[in-house]
């Protein structure tokens, strides 16, 4: 798989797993009252963004706190049903500004 087809794989992955629940860490963080679900991916950005400023500042593990990060928010936009699309929509909206 190409590195510009990997954000899409991984979401479609985490559309499925919001849609056809297993046992796994994203269907499960998933699987919840919607409410719980909502706040406990949303306590995990809260986590993963502090860990990426600890990173940074320490000068270690930046790439792997950030891949986390940047993770736990495609899941948090996966859950609220919001499309990819609508995400890199807007980048490119700013992009050509
Ligand atoms: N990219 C990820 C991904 N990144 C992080 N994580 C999980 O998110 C959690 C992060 O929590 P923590 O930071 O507390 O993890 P940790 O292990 O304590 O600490 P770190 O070393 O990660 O900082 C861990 O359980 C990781 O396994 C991920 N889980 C899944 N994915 C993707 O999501 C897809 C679906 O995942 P499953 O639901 O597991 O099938 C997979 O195919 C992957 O592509």
């Amino acid at each position: 798989m190409t590195n510009e087809k990997i954000i899409r794989d991984i979401y479609e992955t985490l559309e499925d797993r919001k849609n056809n629940p297993i046992d796994s860490y994203t269907s499960n963080i998933m699987k919840d009252s919607k409410k719980l679900a909502e706040d406990k991916i949303l306590e995990k950005i809260g986590e993963e963004a502090a860990e990426v400023i600890i990173a940074s500042k320490n000068n270690e593990k930046l790439v792997h706190e950030s891949a986390d990060l940047i993770f736990h928010t495609l899941l948090l936009l996966a859950y609220k049903e919001i499309s990819l699309d609508e995400l890199l929509e807007e980048f490119k909206r700013r992009h050509e500004l």
